[in-house]
């Protein structure tokens, strides 16, 4: 599950969804956790006096930047969700994308500076975390071979945590899920859907990376990728793959 937007502005949601949480460890399922944190990281950029922009979705983060990007999500926030969780009985052990071998990062263009594609490599620490009834909760640094730190939209690092763990993926956002022209929630959407709307600019902005985030994670998983509210999250409990938001699912897709 991945949680961004304004959770962290958001106690009573970081409540219900860690106590939801705790209930699907205690049916039996194993969750691991990727949190984002654009707005905090964006806040913390503009009071040290750094300009901060976006390009299709992800923010340009040149490497001077990096202290910043990494102490706020990999720092501030990360233990945040580690607290947040202990608060609802979960032990969570925070990491990032570069720890364990989880992830190798490639830069994605020389434009936007230390912004990172994460590669999946090694599942063996979360098995073994999991295994330990503990929760990994993980953010979306990570690090080339050379040592370089990658700021990685926290939407790509939880396909590639859930090809890792070969999971079904929740990416829960503060809307209810893709909204069409008249913001009515959109239940299903597949390829040609998602570029028709992408093309008319239904989809927009942070929209576009999650979508295609969704998508490539449906093509490697075969099977569908839900993106919904991290309000409605205590709604899967019964049912996990009951569709509360977007269905997306992508060709290669196989019900
Ligand atoms: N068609 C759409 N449906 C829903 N949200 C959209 C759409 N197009 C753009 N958005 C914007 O995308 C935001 C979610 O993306 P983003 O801010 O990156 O979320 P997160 O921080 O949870 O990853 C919504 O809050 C909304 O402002
Ligand atoms: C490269 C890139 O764009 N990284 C994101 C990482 C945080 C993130 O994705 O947070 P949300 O999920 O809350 O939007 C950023 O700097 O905002």
């Amino acid at each position: 599950m991945k949680v961004g937007g304004d959770f962290f502005e958001d106690e009573q949601a970081q409540a219900s969804f860690f106590a939801s949480v705790a209930t699907l460890k205690n049916q039996g399922h194993n969750v691991a956790i990727v949190h984002g944190g654009g707005a905090q990281l964006q806040a913390q950029l503009t009071a040290l006096g750094f300009k901060s922009e976006k390009h299709e979705g992800l923010r340009i983060s040149p490497d001077e930047q990096m202290p910043v990007v990494a102490g706020v999500l990999a720092g501030t926030l990360n233990k945040k969700m580690v607290c947040m969780a202990a608060q609802a009985g979960l032990t969570g052990v925070g990491i990032s994308l570069a720890d364990g071998n989880l992830a190798v990062c490639e830069e994605v263009a020389p434009m936007l500076g230390a912004v990172g594609y994460p590669h999946p490599r090694s599942a063996k620490l979360l098995h073994q975390l999991m295994h330990a009834n503990l929760t990994p909760i993980i953010c979306s640094i990570g690090s080339d071979l050379n040592g370089r730190l990658y700021n990685v939209n926290a939407d790509q690092a939880a396909t590639c945590i859930s090809s890792l763990l070969y999971a079904d993926l929740y990416l829960l956002s503060d809307v209810s899920g893709v909204l069409d022209e008249k913001k009515q929630l959109i239940a299903h959407l597949d390829d040609s859907k998602i570029q028709q709307l992408v093309n008319s600019g239904v989809i927009t902005d942070g929209m576009i990376v999650k979508v295609k985030a969704a998508q490539e994670a449906s093509r490697t998983l075969g099977k569908a990728v839900q993106i919904g509210s991290w309000n409605d999250v205590s709604i899967l409990i019964d049912e996990l793959h009951r569709n509360t938001g977007t269905t997306i699912t992508s060709s290669g897709f196989l019900s």
